[in-house]
């Protein structure tokens, strides 16, 4: 065999080392490539996406397991863009500013008039929340806008943090389940739940403040009184229907997902429902009974201090007030036309809420 010239064998090595250098960076770009279409570490909300593992801090603060992909049914084209750009944080804006905006990682989804304020305003006292305001109905009235509009009204975030919102009307929107999944199938849900008879009088009670001429309250709950027809219709009597409401998020989200909080025990003894409500998020308990305190001219717990300010808060005039009076018969005939809807929502959940 003829030997080759050191020049030949020159020439050889540098192909070798141009071949090898070649392929590692293809092996590089094969194995990490993904990586642009995954959220950030902790990232939970932001489209139904493969994230990778969170640092161990968030894990501690979510105990939250990692969503798979879905299937999905089709979105609107600002949804499905928004969902495919993937990262869950948006962190464009002024550079300065600390922490991102994120989708949320928990929703407060009902009830109308069940205390969902009060649950909103206690919860965003915790250090690990952050908790949007108003209510921004995206999954009800505004979907159309897409997810970048939906994260562009959260507020900003660290990534151990958890963002919030609340909008009661999702629970007895059809589409609202379906489009969570669609978002985040790992979505934590708190639905705060009030006797049925109570809450209708209390949406009553605010739609007569807007509109002082509106039937009165028999008039409105049923179609034939005497034969005891309720009107399933009328709002008010619908949405304390729970189980039927229900019913349509255990076909998307597991009831592990689902804290409900009783409207009841949350005035009257508001530490305790909130240490659930922490338990269920993943984050230590922090909100105790040292952050209220009863006002008895409210005559509801109020907080001692909030996220903004060090003075003492209550809720707004329109939460707590004095509800319309409503014959006892009246009343008597609701509670016996939601018995056997609470039963069965007591079952399912696994809670007697004791609203007999
Ligand atoms: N701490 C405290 N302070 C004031 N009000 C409290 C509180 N905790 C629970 N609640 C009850 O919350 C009821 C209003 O429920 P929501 O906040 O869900 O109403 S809304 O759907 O957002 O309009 C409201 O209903 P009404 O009593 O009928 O006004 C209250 O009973």
């Amino acid at each position: 065999m003829a030997r080759s010239s050191p020049r030949r064998r020159t020439v050889l090595f540098l192909c070798t080392l141009s071949l090898s250098g070649t392929y590692l960076c293809y092996s590089l770009l094969v194995c990490c490539g993904g990586g642009a279409a995954l959220g950030p570490a902790g990232a939970v909300g932001g489209g139904s996406r493969c994230r990778p593992a969170p640092s161990p801090a968030r894990k501690k603060l979510l105990q939250q397991p990692p969503p798979a992909c879905p299937g999905r049914r089709r979105e609107p084209p600002a949804v499905a863009a928004a969902a495919a750009a993937g990262p869950g944080a948006n962190s464009s804006g002024p550079a300065r500013l600390p922490g991102a905006k994120r989708l949320p990682h928990a929703i407060i989804v009902g009830v109308k008039k069940g205390g969902t304020r009060a649950v909103l305003e206690f919860i965003r006292g915790h250090p690990a929340v952050r908790a949007l305001g108003t209510e921004p109905h995206f999954f009800d009235r505004n979907y159309q806008r897409g997810l970048d509009w939906y994260r562009s009204l959260m507020p900003r975030t660290l990534e151990t943090q958890i963002t919030m919102e609340k909008t009661p009307s999702y629970f007895v929107t059809k589409e609202a389940p379906r489009r969570i999944f669609n978002m985040s199938r790992g979505m934590k849900l708190i639905v705060v739940v009030r006797n049925p008879v109570t809450r209708a009088i209390s949406d009553y009670t605010q739609t007569l403040s807007k509109k002082p001429d509106i039937p009165t309250f028999e008039g409105l709950s049923f179609r034939n009184r005497s034969l005891g027809l309720v009107d399933t219709s009328w709002n008010a009597i619908r949405i304390g229907m729970y189980v039927v409401h229900l019913e349509i998020w255990l076909q998307y989200f597991p009831l592990s997902q689902i804290h409900f909080v009783s409207g009841e025990r949350l005035i009257t003894d508001p530490a305790g429902e909130m240490g659930k409500i922490q338990d269920f998020l993943g984050i230590k308990r922090l909100i105790t009974d040292k952050h209220f305190y009863f006002n008895k001219t409210k005559g509801f717990p109020c907080l001692k201090k909030t996220e903004s300010s060090s003075l003492p808060r209550c809720l707004g005039k329109s939460k707590g007030r004095t509800h319309v009076q409503i014959d006892p018969e009246v009343i008597e005939q609701l509670q016996d036309f939601y018995r056997p809807y609470n039963i069965k929502f007591y079952e399912t959940v696994g809670q007697d809420f004791r609203w007999e």
